[in-house]
Order: C-alpha cells, then structure tokens, then sequence
C-alpha cells in the first residue's frame, strides 16, 4: 500500500457528506495512535507534518515513521505539509515523496497570495502532488468585533472564486472564525456557515479544508487541570459545528491542539499516580492509546469517515 494524494479521497467525502481528518504528527506515539484508530475504522487518513515538526523529528525521521506506517498497517495514506510557508519548503517536502502539500500564502496581499500559490502549484502538479492553499485570516474573532473586522479577516466567497480560478489549486483552506490552539472563543462558539455556504455554492468542486477544528475536549483539559496543568478558559469548536461543516463543502478537518491535549493529560495523570516510574515506555503507552481512543470517536461520531474505505 502506497501514500497517496487526497484527490479521490475528497471526491468521495464530497458526494458521502462527510470529512477526512487530517492530523499532525510529531513522533512515533502520535503516528501509531492515530493510525491504529483509522485503521480499525477502516477510514481513510491524512497524516500532516508542519515545519516545526520537521525541525523537532528531522524530515527524514518523520518520512520514515509514516512510511513504517504504511507498511505496518496496509492502509493508504496522505503525506501532506502543514503550514508550508514557501516555494522552498513546498518544493522540499515534494522532492522528499510528500503527496500533498499547503502553501499558506494567507499572510500576503491577495496577488502575491496567487503569484506564491500558483509557483507552487506549476511545481506540485508536474510531480502528480496537489496543493492546498489558504485565503483569509485564521485568527480568532471575538463575538463583538463589527461585520467590516470580519469582512476583513474572513475569507471573501468572490475573491474565492478568482482565486482557485488564477491557481489552479486542488483544495481551498477558509477563514470562517476558527483558530488555531487551545483558546478559540472568548464568549460561545460561533462561525459564519451562511459564508461557508455561499463559498460551497460557487464552489462546488472545490474541498473546502477547516483549520484550527479541533474540539478541545473537555474530559482532557480537565484531566490535564486535576493533574498539575493549567489550562483555565480552554474551549474549542463544538462537535455539531464540524458535522455541520462538513455537509456544506468542508472535505478535511484539520486536528493538532486534540492530540496535543490527550497525549499530555495521559502522561500527566500516569506520572501523578505513579511517582516512582521513570521509564518512557510506561507513561507513552496511556498516551499513545488515549491518542487513539480520541482519534476513533472523532473518526466514528465528528467526521463520518468510518467504513468509507473504497
Ligand atoms: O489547523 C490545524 C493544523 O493546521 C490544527 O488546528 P487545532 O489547533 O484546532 O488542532
Ligand atoms: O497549525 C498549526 C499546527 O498545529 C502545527 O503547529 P506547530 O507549528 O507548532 O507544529
Ligand atoms: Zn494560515
Ligand atoms: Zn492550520
């Protein structure tokens, strides 16, 4: 079993109704969890590497991590950059075997957002890898801020339009009031599904890809909380609010801050209740089957990706 590109992946969430996750990966622990989870759903998966984790885990390690994956599960799987912040690393990550990569030009004026997204798409499509690209701005809005702060920073569904038009870009990531981290909302969660549908409408085969989902589960910020950590406030999208996503035209969820929080509430409360183990394997084994647990309910009850395995 190979890695592939997402682009049957997609079609077939499009038409299902539902959404592939798309989570990041770190180490060995991370990788397994989430991979035993999809694989006993019999989903289909994307695994996402940012480019701090290729300066945590060294490239070659995580390469060689997912392709042990691969071997070890039978699965097909998507090897997508995270966050790809240049041609450069873009063109890196495609030379290194990478089946997917996202060029975040997000933080550029509109033009240069498509001069930068279209370099890389030239580049990823004449190796038969495709690209995701981000139009607006992710960061949080408070449930104050005027409709002109939101026009601002939200992604505009015309300016959408022209955008995968001039780049020719495989998938579109939107900005419609997610964000990144443990902290999204300040007051109850909200996002704009009457832009997300007016996107999806001129869109409609374009997977659309929703940063910053995680839910941000209550059950491990409280255990992180009881165990030494603080993480006061922390509150992430509901789990409604993806379902509902991923019926308007969303076809990847994109999860971090989850992972992040499961893994270190296991270890927390292993190492609390037992003071006197020092040896990793001990602690990484809760963390690596709270990983998975997370990741199963989020594949059988948030996604819907379950038995769609074509
Ligand atoms: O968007 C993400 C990775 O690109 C992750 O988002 P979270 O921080 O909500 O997990
Ligand atoms: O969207 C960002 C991801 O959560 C990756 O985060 P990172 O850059 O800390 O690896
Ligand atoms: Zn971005
Ligand atoms: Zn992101």
């Amino acid at each position: 079993m190979p890695l592939i590109t997402s682009t049957q992946m997609f079609k077939n969430a499009h038409k299902g109704g539902y959404a592939i996750g798309a989570f990041n990966v770190n180490n060995m622990e991370i990788i397994q969890g989430i991979v035993e989870a999809a694989k006993e759903e019999k989903s289909p998966l994307i695994l996402q590497v940012s480019a701090g984790a290729r300066k945590y885990a060294s490239p070659i390690y995580l390469k060689k991590l997912v392709e042990a994956a691969v071997e070890d599960s039978g699965l097909d799987i998507v090897l997508h950059l995270d966050h790809g912040e240049s041609f450069e690393i873009c063109k890196a990550c495609i030379d290194d075997g990478f089946t997917s990569v996202m060029i975040d030009g997000s933080k550029y004026p509109f033009e240069e957002n498509i001069a930068l997204t279209k370099k890389v798409v030239d580049y990823a499509h004449s190796k038969g890898v495709v690209v995701e690209a981000e139009l607006g701005k992710l960061a949080g809005i408070e449930d104050d801020v005027d409709v002109s702060a939101k026009d601002a920073t939200f992604t505009d569904p015309d300016e959408a339009v022209e955008f995968v038009k001039r780049t020719g870009v495989d998938s579109l990531a939107i900005a419609i009031g997610t964000s990144h981290g443990a902290y999204k909302f300040k007051g109850d969660p909200r996002l704009d599904f009457e832009r997300l549908e007016k996107i999806t409408n001129l869109l409609p085969n374009t997977p659309l890809v929703l940063h910053g989902a995680s839910t941000v589960l209550p059950e491990f910020v409280k255990m992180c909380n009881e165990y030494g950590g603080s993480i006061p406030g922390a509150q992430g999208v509901p789990e409604d609010m993806l379902l509902r996503a991923s019926k308007l035209g969303v076809c990847k969820i994109n999860i971090d801050t989850d992972l992040r929080l499961a893994m270190t509430a296991a270890v927390r409360k292993f190492l609390i209740e037992n003071p006197s183990e020092f040896d990793p394997r001990k602690y990484l084994s809760p963390a690596r089957s709270a990983i998975k647990n997370m990741v199963q309910h989020k594949i059988k009850n948030v996604l819907g990706s379950s038995n769609t395995l074509k």
